[in-house]
């Protein structure tokens, strides 16, 4: 079967070029259009030479598109959270996402929060920082993204489908995959200097 990732964050945060980027590995320049209730795009990843499909859904973060998405979230295995590092209202913001999740999504679901734009360093406006203690704070794995210059998109969609993997194979002498601690080692063996 296919594993729904649904991504989800304010408007303008970058979630339909996250996705395009994962998909196509381009970056989606220019003008702004923003998504309109939902839309699909499915991608077979390896997973430790085991298939996962992922059906990821790019959800609109506009308010209006709103009853539109909940009626989603049930269906959803995995959750993308998105804000903007140079849009503090969409960090503000991050928290009412959260109650959302929490109201409308299953009690297991994968969660993940990105800190999107890290490569507009010139117009930062949240911390790393902050997005790490927030994180913290609801107890959710944590990671800045780049959809322009790619950094980490691979490997939030990677973690994600690891840990629906393991979810799946219920082995249980198995070690618990633990999503923070494989994103934090793969980004050091990467050399990320954070
Ligand atoms: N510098 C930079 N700009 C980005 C990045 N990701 C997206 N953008 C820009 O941000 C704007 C919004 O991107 P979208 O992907 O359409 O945002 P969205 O979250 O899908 O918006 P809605 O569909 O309205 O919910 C576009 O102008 C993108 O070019 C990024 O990683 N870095």
């Amino acid at each position: 079967g296919w594993d729904n990732v649904m991504l989800v964050g304010d408007s303008g945060v970058g979630k339909t070029c996250l996705l395009v980027r994962f998909k196509d590995g381009a970056f989606l320049a220019g003008s702004f259009i923003s998504t309109v209730g939902i839309d699909f795009r499915n991608k077979v990843m390896n997973i430790d030479r085991l298939k996962v499909k992922l059906q990821i859904w790019d959800t609109a973060g506009q308010e209006r598109f709103r009853s539109v998405t909940h009626a989603y979230y049930r269906d959803a295995n995995a959750l993308l959270l998105l804000y903007d590092v140079t849009n503090r209202t969409s960090f503000d913001n991050i928290k009412a996402w959260l109650t959302e999740i929490h109201d409308y999504a299953q009690q297991d679901v994968v969660l993940m929060l990105l800190g999107n734009k890290a490569d507009a360093t010139q117009q930062r406006v949240v911390k790393r920082e902050d997005g790490e203690r927030l994180a913290k704070e609801f107890g959710v794995p944590y990671m800045e993204t780049s959809a322009k210059s790619g950094l980490n998109v691979e490997l939030s969609f990677t973690a994600v489908a690891k840990e629906l993997k393991h979810r799946s194979m219920k082995e249980p002498n198995e070690p618990k995959f633990k999503l923070q601690d494989y994103v934090n080692k793969e980004m050091k063996s990467a050399g990320c200097a954070c």
